[in-house]
Formats: C-alpha cells, structure tokens, sequence
C-alpha cells in the first residue's frame, strides 16, 4: 500500500501512556496533534448535557455532525473546547469516559467523526492518538505504534494520576472499570480496539515514559530525519 507521509499513529487501550508519547513526540517534532478520544469524549459530554439517551443512535447522529469542538495548545498542553466553553477537565470524568464508549461503538456516529479527524493531518504531520488511528482513520500513515501495559500498571496510573488531582479513588474500582471499557472497545464490531497488521508493539508496563518516547523516535528514523 502507498505510504502517505507525515502522520504517525498511536492506539492502545487507556492509560497506556498513548497522550503523554503522543504530546512528547509533537513537541519533540513539531508536528500537530489529534486527541481522537477527546472527540468522543465532547460528544459524550455534548449527549449528557442534552439527555440524550445512548441507546438511540439515530439522536446522537445530529450532535456529532454538528458538535464544534476544537483544540488551543496552551503551555505545550492541549484545551479542549466546546461551544466556546473550555471542557479540558470536565471531559475527563469517569462518566464521561463511560458514555464516549458506550456512543463509539455505533458505526454511523463513527463515520460523522471521520472526515472531521482526518481534518486533522496538516503539514508537517500529525501526531493521532486512539483506538483505531493505524486501522481506519489514517490506514496509509508511515508510522504505527500500538502501546500497551498490563491492566493492573495502566490501573495503577491512572489512580496516581486522580490522586494528584486530589480524588479519593480506589484501585479496584478503576481496575473493574478500566477493565469494562476495554473489553467493550476491544469487542465492538466497528473499528475494535486492535493493533494495525504493520503496527509496531510496545508494551511500556515496565517502560519508564521517557523511555517510550526514545524508542518510538529509534523507529521512526527508518522515515524521518531528524
Ligand atoms: N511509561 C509510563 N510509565 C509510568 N507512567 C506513565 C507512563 N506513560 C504515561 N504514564 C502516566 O500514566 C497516566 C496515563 O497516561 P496517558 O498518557 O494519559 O494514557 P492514555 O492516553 O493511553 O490513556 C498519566 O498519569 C501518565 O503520566
Ligand atoms: N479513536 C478512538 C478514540 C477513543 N475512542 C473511544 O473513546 C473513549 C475515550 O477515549 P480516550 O482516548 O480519551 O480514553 P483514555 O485512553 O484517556 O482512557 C474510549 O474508551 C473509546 O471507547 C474510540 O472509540 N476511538
């Protein structure tokens, strides 16, 4: 298959360390950014917000065609902004996360959301983090990672990292929950949670994050230089 430049990929399931990589390599390369899971995180804030039920896919049709969700990188973090309204910190609650997975197993909110992310690939290239960025979205992309860690550490991540928000959380609730999404983003029929057949695989459980990001460049050097 032809190769089209500039766009490298990253999926994996959550708390792999897909936007800490992804925001280090975009820095280090200079390159733009696309959060896919933040989009699927503002519709769900969007559905929530206009009680619309998740079983009815054909209601939430209209909210993704029309959702105005965009990015401003403030101080090399990204803001997410909805309407006008900055929703960087209320996208990221557990029940956000819940219903942007329960909405993105339907196929035809899927496809509202594709043109708008392939939007996303601009000179000099693009760095886009998800679920199914080396699959469907950008399948000719010239770099492909799929990053993973066991349950367990991606669990004990994510509890430091709530717990530095000032949360009060419990390790076996994110485990369960953690759990609960993958295996539905992993089993949906469109677009599962997999790697691409040319990805290439790294498992960072015992990966310090800076030591992904130095092995990700190694590999890209087959492409870029830099
Ligand atoms: N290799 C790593 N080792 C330890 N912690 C990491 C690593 N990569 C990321 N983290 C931390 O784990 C948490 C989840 O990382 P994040 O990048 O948000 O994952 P994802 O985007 O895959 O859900 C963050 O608090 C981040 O600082
Ligand atoms: N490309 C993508 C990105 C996210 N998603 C969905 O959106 C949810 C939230 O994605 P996210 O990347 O913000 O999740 P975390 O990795 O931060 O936990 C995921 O659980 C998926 O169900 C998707 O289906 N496809």
């Amino acid at each position: 298959m032809k190769k089209v430049n500039q766009v490298l990929t990253v999926d994996g399931p959550s708390g792999a360390g897909k936007g800490t990589l992804c925001q280090a390599l975009a820095d280090y390369l200079g390159w733009h950014l696309l959060d896919s899971g933040a989009i699927y995180r503002v519709l769900a804030l969007a559905a929530l917000r206009h009680q619309i039920d998740f079983s009815m896919e054909a209601d939430l049709i209209p909210l993704a065609i029309h959702l105005d969700v965009s990015f401003q990188s403030q101080n090399r973090c990204l803001r997410v902004i909805l309407d006008k309204e900055d929703v960087s910190d209320k996208i990221r609650t557990e029940l956000v996360a819940h219903s942007a997975s329960q909405l993105a197993s339907f196929p035809k909110v899927r496809e509202a959301l594709l043109k708008r992310q392939r939007a996303f690939q601009k000179a000099p290239g693009l760095i886009a983090d998800g679920r199914d960025m080396g699959t469907l979205v950008f399948p000719d992309a010239f770099i492909k990672i799929f990053l993973h860690a066991s349950p367990q550490e991606r669990a004990r991540r994510r509890m430091i990292e709530l717990q530095k928000k000032g949360f009060n959380v419990n390790f076996s609730s994110i485990l369960s929950k953690m759990n609960d999404r993958d295996d539905r983003d992993a089993t949906r029929q469109i677009a599962p949670l997999l790697p691409a057949s040319d990805a290439l695989i790294i498992d960072s459980t015992h990966m310090p994050a800076q030591e992904v990001v130095e092995q990700v460049l190694e590999h890209a050097k087959k492409w870029l230089t830099f």
